[in-house]
């Protein structure tokens, strides 16, 4: 029976990665600890030669992963209404009714509701309104780098800039100081790095439900994290505070607006209702797809520019020429090109979300091949391995930053770079996330040198279920510029 099921690219003429097993398909390569995820499907993007597709099984379910930047275009953006959704898991347990409605999760016309009333949050006027906020946060970070340097030799990049973002983030979706980098820790980063580890039960759990999903539906089993009901719990209590005072014009104000439209029947704007637990959903997706990956990718970038001390200079030379008083505009950091050329190209080596996926709706013929897809089937789309590809960027392995600068940049190959993905389902938190990395990352550079750490010179990645992190440890030396 399960090799029958093992046959189903076959029989279609799509290539199958290899080593699948019988009931387990290619699930034991997906979950190794040994390997990287993205490091597996490079291995089978490299070893596809001409074809634009690849077949998996997780267990026995046959999924697809796409190879080629016009199919990429295609799924993501051409044919976007055959793949409006991300995998959905529809939990039944009433305790995930959180997760259940989270934007990454939410499917078809609720999705779609949804993500109008939080895109207004992420325009670049309410950036730059925000502006403000996040550079009160830049400040608090180089105070905190100075304190820490009163102690110590170097710099943890994952802590500090952790740190960072979450402060950043729980300042901007509503309103909450955390006061981490004032002391170091905070109740609410020990709780938000508690939902990124993986306990054992956790992995067991999830591979129970991968494999037998009709059966843990049935048992009601829940795969909501406690910590999760702890920021809900502070969601609600602002959420109260609220309604009884100001407003500050954040996401939290946003999407109460819409839940208030709901309830005034002689509302005339069409806002789409959003429900309490949608409201808390949100609010706490915004904090978990916030932290980890702007923190990681500004580890990333402060670690290649410490390697790279000649592109660090060239930085440096750009900013200074841009700051008065030790400041930035918004718009004049936005325009900094070297400085998007910097973050696009650490984001072109490490793309955190190394991976997306869609969710096929109705029956779709894969174009250039005879495949036909049916209503929920999964489509792979391997970004790290697209961001790799010599065949679309010269000397892959090179932190170049002048690859995005033009003309070079005009050259880009469409549907090969995506770290924030593409098309109406991309990332909604992009431009929040320059902002945010590109302001710190020039206050850091007006005041420190960055160096590595003598002898700790590699970068070393780890990994936590759909993202590629620095490891723990990676370190940085800062030291103070003198005023030339
Ligand atoms: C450098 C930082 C970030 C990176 C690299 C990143 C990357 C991504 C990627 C690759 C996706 C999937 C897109 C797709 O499937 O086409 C995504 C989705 C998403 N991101 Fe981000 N992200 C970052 C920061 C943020 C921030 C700061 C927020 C919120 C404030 C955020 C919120 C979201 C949400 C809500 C989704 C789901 C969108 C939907 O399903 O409609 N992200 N992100």
């Amino acid at each position: 029976y399960s090799k029958h099921h093992l046959n189903y690219w076959a029989l279609r003429g799509v290539p199958t990665a290899p080593g699948a097993l019988p009931i387990l398909g290619h699930m034991h390569k997906f979950i190794s600890k040994k390997y990287p995820r993205w490091l597996y499907a490079d291995e089978v993007y490299r070893s596809l030669g001409d074809s634009t597709v690849c077949g998996f099984y997780e267990m026995m379910k046959p999924t697809l992963m796409i190879a080629d930047p016009e199919l990429v275009k295609a799924v993501l953006i051409k044919d976007f209404d055959y793949f409006v959704d991300r995998r959905i898991f529809n939990f039944t347990s009433d305790k995930d009714e959180i997760l259940n409605e989270m934007l990454t999760q939410a499917s078809g016309t609720h999705w779609k509701g949804i993500r109008s009333v939080l895109s207004p949050s992420f325009t670049s006027g309410r950036m730059k309104g925000m502006y403000p906020l996040v550079e009160q946060k830049a400040d608090a970070l180089l105070d905190y780098i100075h304190r820490e340097l009163k102690t110590k030799t170097s710099i943890k990049l994952k802590k500090c800039f952790g740190l960072y973002t979450l402060e950043v983030i729980s300042s901007c979706a509503f309103g909450m100081d955390t006061n981490s980098l004032r002391d170091g820790h905070s109740t609410f980063n020990t709780q938000v790095e508690n939902i990124f580890k993986t306990s054992t039960i956790r992995m067991i759990k999830i591979i129970f439900f991968l494999c037998f999903p009709k059966l843990s539906n049935v048992l009601k089993m829940s795969f909501t994290q406690p910590e999760v009901f702890f920021f809900r719990d502070v969601i609600i209590e602002t959420i109260k505070q609220r309604e009884a005072g100001e407003k500050r014009g954040d996401f939290l104000d946003l999407m109460m607006e819409s839940r208030d439209h709901q309830s005034d029947p002689t509302s005339k704007t069409s806002k789409y209702p959003l429900k309490m637990s949608t409201i808390v959903a949100e609010s706490i997706l915004f904090i978990l797809a916030g932290y980890d990956t702007t923190a990681n990718t500004i580890s990333f970038v402060a670690f290649l520019l410490a390697q790279h001390q000649s592109h660090q200079q060239r930085l440096r030379q750009e900013l200074r020429e841009i700051a008065v008083d030790g400041t930035i505009s918004y718009q004049d950091l936005m325009e900094a090109k070297y400085l998007d050329a910097c973050i696009s190209e650490t984001l072109r080596l490490y793309p955190v979300a190394h991976f997306t996926e869609r969710q096929c709706t109705k029956p779709y013929t894969v174009p250039g091949t005879k495949v036909v897809l049916t209503e929920k089937s999964v489509i792979g789309i391997p970004i790290w391995s697209l961001h790799h590809d010599p065949r679309y960027w010269s000397d892959p392995e090179t932190f170049s930053p002048d690859r995005f600068l033009p003309p070079n940049k005009d050259q880009i190959k469409s549907g090969t770079y995506l770290p924030f993905g593409l098309g109406p389902r991309n990332c909604i938190g992009m431009r929040f996330a320059l902002m945010e990395a590109k302001l710190v990352l020039a206050k850091i550079l007006l005041h420190y040198e960055m160096t590595c750490v003598p002898g700790k010179d590699s970068l070393t990645l780890s990994e936590v279920p759909g993202l590629m992190r620095p490891s723990e440890d990676l370190s940085l030396v800062f030291t103070p510029m003198t005023q030339e």
